[in-house]
């Protein structure tokens, strides 16, 4: 059997010269194996030998494609595995997108990719003539419509998160990384789960999403991984502040009720981990605490100790 899958492995390294040629491969020798029943070979075993080699068979097939190329600081600054993929966390207000801009230009190794929520504001159903706003819709009724709001900021954030690092990131000297406003992971153990126990989703909704999420989760794998994770802390009172500032038109009748009970989902998924998670690498992510509480948005060594931080963060990674 060893020498079976060190042949699948040299099959792989030679004749898979781009990343679907070499999935369509190890699908196929899967299927041939199942079919001809030759080898017992688990379905389960064999997803582990190509999750174990996937990385591998990227590798492979990338230093085959810049083969135009024969310097190898190339081959491996090429590698996309090396991008890290971190998440910033933190409650409604907090200053997520203030600390992600700030990040953009401290760091141009640094890529952030921002929430999109200008998707959700903008639904185009393809039979009216103006688009549907289904956060205010979520906001205005969320016992109709918060099952379906968590399956289309799902789904968009599903889509960030598969999103190819740029070009910049992949020939990067030092350490590259794309920085996510919230995640996959923040859509459900945050709001969804907050929604969940409001009531405004439902136990057969609540098993449904999270039927499709984890199979969503795990069918993508190591693609939707976090290396990290940065938890922007601050008290409800202090985001529910900023949020009245910002006056978000969506936003007007979010009461401070709804910021502590998103903070305490924040606190127990990220400092006391006491939220029952469902993905096994996610419990081993790192997280960096950062105090959002303070004004840094005006105090430039405030601005400066905080991407210290992260740089030491990102360093470990
Ligand atoms: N550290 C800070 N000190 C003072 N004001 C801040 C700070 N960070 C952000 N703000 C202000 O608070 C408001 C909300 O910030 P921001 O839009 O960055 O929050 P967010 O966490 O990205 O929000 P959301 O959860 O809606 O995506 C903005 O008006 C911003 O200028
Ligand atoms: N219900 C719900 N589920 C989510 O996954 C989610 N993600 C963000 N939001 C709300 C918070 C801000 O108002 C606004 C911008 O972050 O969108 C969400 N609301």
């Amino acid at each position: 059997m060893y020498t079976f899958y060190r042949c699948m492995v040299l099959n792989l390294i030679t004749n898979c010269n781009t990343p679907v040629a070499a999935s369509r491969y190890i699908g196929s020798v899967g299927t041939w194996l199942l079919q001809k029943q030759k080898y017992v070979v688990s379905v389960h075993r064999l997803a582990h030998f190509v999750h174990a080699n996937a990385s591998m068979a990227r590798s492979v097939s990338k230093r085959c494609t810049s083969s135009s190329s024969n310097s190898h600081s190339t081959h491996v600054a090429m590698d996309a595995n090396r991008v890290k993929r971190v998440s910033i966390e933190g409650n409604i207000a907090v200053g997520k997108s203030t600390f992600a801009r700030l990040l953009q230009s401290a760091g141009e190794d640094w890529e952030v990719v921002p929430e999109p929520i200008g998707k959700w504001q903008s639904i185009d159903s393809g039979c009216s003539q103006t688009a549907s706003n289904l956060l205010d819709m979520m906001y205005q009724d969320p016992q109709r419509w918060s099952y379906t709001f968590q399956t289309n900021s799902c789904m968009s954030r599903m889509r960030t998160q598969l999103q190819p690092p740029p070009e910049r990131l992949l020939n990067a000297e030092g350490v590259a990384v794309q920085v996510f406003e919230r995640s996959v992971y923040s859509d459900r153990y945050i709001f969804a789960l907050n929604m969940f126990q409001l009531g405004c989703i439902n136990s057969t909704e609540w098993a449904i999403y999270q039927d499709w999420h984890s199979f969503l989760v795990e069918q993508f794998g190591h693609q939707v991984e976090l290396e990290g994770i940065i938890y922007l802390r601050a008290p409800p009172q202090k985001c529910m502040e900023r949020l009245g500032r910002r006056g978000r038109m969506e936003e007007k009748q979010v009461q401070l009720d709804y910021l502590e009970k998103l903070h305490g989902q924040h606190e127990e998924w990220l400092i006391e981990k006491s939220t029952r998670l469902h993905f096994e690498h996610l419990t081993r992510v790192p997280i960096l605490v950062l105090d959002a509480g303070m004004e840094f948005e005006k105090y430039l060594e405030v601005q400066a100790t905080m991407i210290t931080q992260v740089k030491e963060f990102f360093s470990k990674l």
